[in-house]
């Protein structure tokens, strides 16, 4: 069996190195050519998968790592009788920490107090239901909106115009499709709140840049964090400078996210050949360097989330390397966008942490447990 791959999924050989010959590319370069001889595709979200690539090719199984499939031509796969996989949820936490990180940045520069503002979640799926989840656990006032979830099982749903009228900070989590494209678009853009936060941490489409940017430029009272960008790896270099946080579509990037992603797609890839998976991602999986954080009993709650969340992540450091990378002309940056994402550091999950609890504090434990770390 020969399997192309892009270069940039990790355990790829712990994982399909038993099925046959793996050749590694750049996602971006995975064409036609490149495919002639392959049975298996494992791609990122960077390699536009369709009929243009796949017709003729001996191509019967397509595997994404990832949890976006707006890449894939799902209609030309089951046309084509070509059996496909993603990786739902995989990276899911490490966005909740992404989005944890930014409202902690925001709170910062505005001396806000987080358990005040109002949230709004728009699409409430592995991503945005986790974060709904953890925020409302840290007892926050959460509104979320997800008309397919609240056509199919009725519930404490509200509608867009709602979120947008009576939240402080709004945080996108749809998938990309043609009912999603642009989503926030110029007119509900200009119906943010005065002083709203909005993260868009989904897909770049899902948010009309250009008027973003308008809108950034006028109001100063609005407060933008992106990670996803239309056109990306190309970047409307103004727009990334008026954004409070800026990061390369890396919020995903946790280690446990991207390990979980090649393993979600072994497992697809074994009930396709009707195999039982036998290569276990938590014999894998390495031993976090900062497992356990202890924590006085009299430590403020929005001081503990705070050294909690960043002694994991914080994305700051990430924006600072985007924004340097952001000098550049437009091809440096095209292949700077791609360089921050293959050479991305090791990041755990918020979720994996260890708290010992110096005393008795109801308080902090309820953090913990928000955060979904363990309580020692
Ligand atoms: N930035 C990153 O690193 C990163 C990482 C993971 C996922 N993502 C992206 O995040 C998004 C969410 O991923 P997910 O795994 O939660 O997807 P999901 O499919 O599990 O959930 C998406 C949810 O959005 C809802 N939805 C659909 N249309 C909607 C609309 N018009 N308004 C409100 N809700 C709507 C769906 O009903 C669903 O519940 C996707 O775009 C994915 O590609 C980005
Ligand atoms: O869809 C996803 O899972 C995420 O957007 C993921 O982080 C994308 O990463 P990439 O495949 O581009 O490396």
């Amino acid at each position: 069996m020969r399997i192309l791959a892009d270069e940039n999924i990790p355990l790829i050989d712990a994982f399909f190195g038993g099925f046959g010959e793996i050749r590694r590319l750049p996602g971006r370069a995975i064409d036609r050519a490149a495919l002639a001889d392959a049975d298996v595709l494992l791609v990122r979200s960077v390699t536009r998968v369709d009929r243009d690539l796949l017709a003729g090719s001996a191509v019967r199984f397509v595997g994404t790592c990832t949890i976006g499939t707006d890449h894939l031509d799902l209609d030309y796969f089951h046309e084509a009788g070509i059996a496909w996989s993603s990786a739902p949820g995989c990276n899911a936490r490490g966005v909740v920490d992404y989005v944890l990180g930014s409202l902690l940045a925001l709170a910062e520069i505005h001396g806000a107090d987080l358990s005040r503002r109002r949230y709004g979640v728009v699409g409430a799926g592995q991503v945005g239901g986790r974060l709904v989840e953890v925020l409302r656990g840290l007892g926050w006032n959460v509104r979320v909106c997800d008309p397919p979830r609240q056509a199919a099982e009725g519930g404490d749903f509200v509608g867009l115009d709602e979120i947008l009228a009576e939240c402080d900070a709004i945080s996108l989590h749809t998938p990309l499709d043609t009912t999603t494209l642009h989503l926030l678009d110029a007119g509900r853009l200009a119906r943010l709140r005065p002083g709203a936060w909005m993260v868009n941490a989904s897909r770049g489409a899902v948010v009309d840049n250009r008027a973003l940017r308008e809108l950034l430029e006028r109001r100063e009272d609005v407060e933008a964090v992106l990670d996803v960008w239309e056109g990306e790896p190309q970047v409307d270099v103004d727009l990334a400078r008026l954004c409070r946080v800026a990061t390369p579509h890396i919020a995903g990037y946790s280690l446990e996210g991207k390990l979980r992603g090649t393993a979600q797609i072994y497992q697809a890839f074994c009930a396709y050949l009707g195999r039982a998976p036998e290569v276990r991602l938590d014999e894998l999986m390495p031993v976090a360097w900062l497992a356990e954080v202890g924590l006085d009993a009299d430590t403020p709650v929005d001081w503990a989330l705070a050294t909690l969340c960043r002694a994991v992540y914080d994305p700051r450091r990430d924006d600072a390397d985007f924004r340097r990378s952001l000098r550049g002309d437009p091809s440096e940056r095209r292949v700077a966008f791609d360089n921050l994402r293959k050479h991305y550091p090791v990041r755990r999950e918020i979720d994996g942490l260890r708290v010992r609890l110096n005393g008795e504090a109801p308080g902090l434990a309820g953090l913990v447990k928000a955060l979904g770390a363990t309580l020692l």
